[in-house]
């Protein structure tokens, strides 16, 4: 029997380099053209590309992605590329008469000033961060695409995966584009080199945060793509818990062998003061990450040396 054709886009990404290399995605016929091959900004370059490879299902991973800080300086193109990347390839699918696609939104799609879990029906009925209103802007649209085309005609079935931050091999370290974790790397590792005794943190450090290890969100891609017909429209994959910036940073300093100390720069932005998802719809859908805090912590700081050759 001939295998499932997938394209994923954003295949030379953080996500989609861990569902690449993830045990049982060799089951499909996975093509995944990066950017230079597949301009997703480019309409009609994407419907000659569906045309021409007519995939069975579309997983959208691609996305101008970065930190709070990346987000803050570039608002424009986090909203233009990601709305341009989610119109195209969701309509251009759609008009290929594609029927399955999964889409990834992500946590800030969600309403700013919540302490509880953040539930998937709570999109749109809030203030957005505006640290990334443009990028959760894209990401609501994309989504919203999605729900639209499958109220117009039920057999497209185009499913939205909402997940919390991640982290893991082939993540972005470079502090200009980085998230907390890879950052919090970067930093401690070039503070143990240079014997320094004190590393920064941005804020108080009492923010919270859900950072799902990038090895166990390929897992949850990949069951999704299997049990396709029972994965809800909307759902999160997230912990089920957090912790506080500062936690990450001691966490990460007890796996580094870091002892110094930290100092909290104020100036610094800090975002969303929390933005846990709710695992209900995930765990009644049958699926939970494997990999904690230290042990997703050490596989990163693994992998940066091997990257760092240090
Ligand atoms: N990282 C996180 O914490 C979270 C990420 N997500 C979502 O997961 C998805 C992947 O994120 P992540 O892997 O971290 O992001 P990365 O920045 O690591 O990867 C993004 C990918 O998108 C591709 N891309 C960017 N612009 C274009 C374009 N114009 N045409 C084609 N491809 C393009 C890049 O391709 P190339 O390398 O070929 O240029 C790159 O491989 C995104 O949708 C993101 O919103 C959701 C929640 C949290
Ligand atoms: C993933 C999701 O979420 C992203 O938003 P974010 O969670 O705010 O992004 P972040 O990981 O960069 O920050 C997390 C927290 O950490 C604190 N913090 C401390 N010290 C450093 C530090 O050195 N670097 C960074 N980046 N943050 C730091 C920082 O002050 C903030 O409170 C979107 O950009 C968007 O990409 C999106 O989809």
């Amino acid at each position: 029997m001939s295998k499932l054709r997938i394209l994923l886009t954003g295949g030379g990404g953080m996500v989609g380099r861990n569902l690449l290399e993830y045990p049982g995605i060799e089951e499909f016929d996975v093509i995944a053209p990066r950017s230079s091959e597949l301009d997703l900004c480019n309409f009609s370059a994407v419907q000659a590309y569906l045309q021409k490879h007519r995939p069975d299902m579309v997983i959208h991973a691609a996305g101008k992605v970065g930190g709070i800080q990346a987000n803050m300086r570039e608002p424009v193109h986090f909203l233009m590329d990601n709305l341009d990347m989610g119109r195209n390839i969701v309509w251009a699918a759609h008009q290929a008469g594609i029927k399955r696609l999964i889409n990834l939104g992500s946590s800030c799609m969600y309403p700013r000033n919540h302490n509880e879990p953040l539930k998937e029906e709570m999109v749109l009925k809030g203030e957005l961060e505006p640290t990334n209103e443009g990028y959760a802007l894209a990401k609501v649209v994309t989504a919203r695409l999605c729900d639209y085309l499958m109220r117009e005609d039920a057999n497209y079935q185009y499913k939205t995966l909402i997940p919390c931050n991640i982290y893991g091999r082939h993540d972005k370290f470079d502090p200009a584009h980085s998230h907390l974790i890879p950052a919090i790397i970067h930093k401690v590792h070039l503070a143990k080199l240079a014997g320094q005794t004190s590393v920064e943190i941005w804020g108080d450090g009492t923010a919270r945060r859900e950072f799902m290890y990038a090895g166990d969100l390929a897992d949850a891609v990949l069951r999704a793509i299997k049990d396709f017909e029972t994965l809800p429209t909307y759902m999160n994959v997230g912990l089920g818990h957090d912790y506080t910036i500062n936690e990450y940073y001691q966490a990460a300093a007890d796996v580094m062998g870091y002892t110094g100390s930290f100092v909290h720069d104020l100036g610094k932005p800090v975002g969303m003061a929390r933005k846990l998802v709710s695992v209900e719809r995930q765990l009644a859908w049958g699926w939970k990450a494997q990999n904690g805090l230290r042990e997703g912590i050490e596989k990163t700081y693994s992998y940066y040396l091997k990257e760092h050759q240090q």
